[in-house]
């Protein structure tokens, strides 16, 4: 009974923080001062944070490949304080870290178990474009009662266009990605929030320094999977990938490589990985480009 009076009470309070940020964005006023200090709880704890080097193999074609699952990816530490059901084994913890037993499968017991974890923390989700920040932010925010924002449309609000794409064309990636910084400073003081960021955002280490304040959590999705659900619904909304010649999958998939190149280390940063590779894995999956969105919304829905 507790734990369902808490969700409902998170539950409510999120429609308060979406209708204050909705009103705020009509009436012109600065968009980021927001939420009522009464919707939100700080977090006194500071969490240090690391760089952490990921393992890179080569596969074919002299392409740095990050090697997904190794739990040397990830501080222990952090999981531990992260993890119950929220990074939610959900998404794929080690599983020398999951709980055996399960008083974390408990549904009574689930609501008072995250809390002290996640502590109101907004949830950074990071990694490549096209490895579903959007799609699983969205269900993930659900799950926990937390509202979902997107770093990329926020930034379209901010500079008063409607794409992304218009903005690199127009003031160049600079101009991005300065706004990028700051739609994620104005974040840091929010909380309750899952915040899709967009999959350059982790190049600049200030940003890490605004993301800290709440948990990063990493989609490691296979190059090829980007590049197939990217061919599938186009590249108009992603300038980076309009370069390249080539048909669209080979240029897409050329253009993911190279930018993963220069970021893996970066991703490597974020307190969690959630690996679909290995999500296939456990579920029996042969090929991971079978893994539905819905399967991983049924993944974490049962832990939740
Ligand atoms: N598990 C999945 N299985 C199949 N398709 C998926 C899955 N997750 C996301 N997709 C699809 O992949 C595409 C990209 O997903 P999404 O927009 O959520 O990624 P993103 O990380 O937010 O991308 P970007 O950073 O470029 O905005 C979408 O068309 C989405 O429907
Ligand atoms: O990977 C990237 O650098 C980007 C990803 C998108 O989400 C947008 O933030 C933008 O297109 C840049």
């Amino acid at each position: 009974m507790q734990s369902s009076t808490w969700i409902m009470r998170e539950r409510i309070v999120m429609r308060k923080q979406d209708s204050s940020l909705q009103f705020l964005q009509k009436s012109g006023e600065q968009k980021w001062s927001g939420v009522p200090a009464s919707c939100c709880f700080r977090t006194s704890k500071r969490r240090s944070h690391r760089l952490v080097v990921p393992r890179v193999s080569c596969s074919s074609g002299n392409v740095p490949v990050l090697e997904s699952g190794s739990p040397t990816l990830l501080d222990e530490s952090k999981i531990l304080k992260v993890s119950p059901q929220y990074v939610l084994t959900l998404l794929d913890a080690p599983t020398k870290v999951k709980p055996s037993h399960s008083r974390f499968h408990d549904p009574e017991k689930k609501a008072e178990e995250i809390e002290p974890y996640i502590n109101g923390r907004c949830i950074y989700l990071v990694g490549m474009m096209g490895s579903g920040k959007t799609t699983v932010g969205k269900v993930l925010s659900d799950a926990l009662g937390y509202s979902f924002c997107d770093c990329d449309t926020l930034i379209e609000q901010a500079v008063g266009v409607n794409t992304v794409a218009e903005i690199f064309n127009q003031y160049g990636e600079g101009f991005f990605r300065d706004n990028e910084t700051e739609v994620l400073h104005k974040l840091s003081s929010m909380h309750r929030h899952v915040v899709s960021t967009g999959g350059g955002a982790v190049i600049r280490p200030i940003n890490w320094r605004h993301m800290q304040k709440g948990i990063s959590v990493w989609l490691d999705v296979p190059v090829e999977v980007l590049a197939r659900r990217i061919t599938a619904v186009g590249t108009n909304s992603r300038p980076l990938l309009h370069q390249e010649s080539g048909d669209p999958f080979s240029r897409i998939m050329k253009r993911l490589y190279t930018l993963l190149e220069g970021r893996g280390e970066a991703y490597g940063n974020a307190d969690a990985k959630v690996s679909l590779e290995n999500i296939a894995s456990k579920l029996g999956v042969e090929d991971v480009c079978n893994v539905t969105s819905t399967a991983i919304s049924i993944e974490l829905r049962s832990m939740v």
